[in-house]
């Protein structure tokens, strides 16, 4: 596997698209669902609602009964009874008879409409004068008419929202099977690091990468596992990927992705199992030398030393498997003239500002190490492999930073 075999995104998306990460199953109480994925299709074992049911507060009645009824001619029932709420009715209601029902009582047999309490006068403990008529099923919650029995609710792969955990409820759902959450095993290289919190001596640095990767798994609602700062050794670096690869579903390395002496990320993935790397060199910049392999099905990606290159290789690749179609992008005219290599995807920082002829990007200056700039960014400009740059005023494609409130830029 050469080093120079770059391959351009989309055949690295393409790539990315046969990875299948196993997925293991666990049952959850609903109460814990919220964004988890079900691992299930879920049938209605009721229908719902799963009675008949008045939607208002009044007297319920046949329809038929009522036909006719108005201000100057009103029709008297003979109320038999109230329904509480919760309860089941006592009996079924006869021709000319009504019962008072509250929002939610449960019909009895015989009843198929309800008269608003409004549109009715008791003038005894046993009598009723109806003013309006209704007609069939007039105010009533139908049985099955919101969900069907043995319906088909929730499809394997949702992801529970509120209002599914509030439909499964409704159900009488208490436990889901879903997919377990993703464990993603970061581990950093590089004998120049050292953990934020200890002291960084001259020539060293903190390691930045580590943090902003759990941060970044975390975003996609997967667990990150962190094995720390590995040193520069090939057989150090093949234990630790080892260990990492048997305990998570998917694995991480920054640094170590170059051509250097001591960069083994290559070696310690093709060391340990198949298919090994399938792709060591990208046409991005910053990022080129990322590395992207797996050993059986567990995806191992080792994105270069450099924050910014660490952080984007992730944004592109890592994240395509682990939450797809996260990137928001908006279209903005670029502020000054933008030079770019061609032949290589161009990720450029750039602040947006809202102007009354729409969305102009400012270019921040940039390289693969910067990391003070990503903060201070509002997104990246995607200036495609096929361009050699972009002349101020020409359009262009940002994908905005996350957590960046897009609505700024609509
Ligand atoms: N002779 C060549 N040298 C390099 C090439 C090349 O084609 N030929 N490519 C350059 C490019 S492009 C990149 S990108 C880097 C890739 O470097 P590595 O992935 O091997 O990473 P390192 O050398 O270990 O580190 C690069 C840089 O990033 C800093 N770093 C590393 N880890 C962290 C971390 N966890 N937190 C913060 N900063 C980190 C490290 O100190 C270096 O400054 O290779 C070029 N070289
Ligand atoms: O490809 Mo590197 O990440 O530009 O320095």
């Amino acid at each position: 596997m050469g080093y120079l075999t770059v391959k351009t995104v989309e055949e690295v998306n393409g790539i990315l698209a046969n990875f299948r990460i196993k997925r293991q199953v666990e049952k959850v109480k609903i109460f814990e669902g919220l964004n988890r994925e079900l691992a299930e299709d879920v049938y209605a074992p009721i229908s719902l609602p799963p009675f008949n049911r008045s939607a208002v507060d009044g007297y319920c009645v046949n329809w038929e009964d009522v036909a006719g009824a108005s201000e100057s001619l009103p029709i008297f029932l003979k109320v038999v009874g109230n329904i509480e709420m919760g309860q089941k009715p006592k009996g079924q209601l006869e021709r000319e008879q009504a019962m008072v029902v509250a929002t939610g009582s449960m019909l009895p047999e015989g009843a198929n409409a309800v008269v608003m309490v409004e549109e009715t006068e008791r003038l005894a403990e046993d009598e009723v004068a109806i003013y309006s008529s209704v007609a069939c099923y007039e105010n009533v919650l139908v049985e099955g008419e919101d969900v069907k029995k043995g319906e088909l609710v929730l499809a394997k792969g949702t992801k529970l929202t509120p209002e599914n955990i509030s439909l499964l409820a409704a159900l009488g759902i208490t436990e889901v099977e879903v997919f377990q959450k993703i464990q993603v095993g970061i581990l950093s290289t590089g004998d120049e690091l050292v953990e934020v919190g200890e002291e960084a001596k001259l020539g060293q640095i903190y390691n930045s990468n580590g943090p902003g990767l759990i941060a970044a798994v975390s975003s996609c609602g997967a667990i990150p596992r962190y094995y720390g700062i590995i040193e520069d050794d090939f057989n150090v670096l093949k234990e630790s990927l080892e260990k990492a690869v048997k305990e998570c579903q998917l694995v991480i390395l920054t640094g170590g992705t170059s051509i250097g002496t001591k960069d083994y990320v290559v070696k310690a993935i093709d060391g340990i199992g198949k298919p090994g790397v399938l792709v060591h060199g990208i046409a991005i910049k910053p990022g080129k030398p990322t590395i992207i392999g797996a050993i059986d099905s567990t995806p191992i990606f080792g994105l270069s030393g450099n924050p910014f290159s660490a952080l984007l290789g992730f944004r592109l690749f890592v994240q395509k498997l682990l939450a797809p179609s996260k990137e928001i992008f908006v279209k903005g005219k670029v502020a000054r003239n933008i030079p770019s290599t061609g032949g290589r995807q161009d990720y450029i920082p750039v602040t947006i500002v809202k102007k009354e002829d729409g969305l102009w990007l400012n270019p921040l200056f940039s390289k693969s190490n910067s990391i003070g700039v990503l903060s201070k960014m509002d997104g990246l400009l995607v200036i495609e492999a096929a361009s050699e740059g972009l002349e101020a005023g020409q359009i262009g494609k940002v994908m905005l930073k996350e957590g960046i409130n897009d609505d700024l830029f609509k």
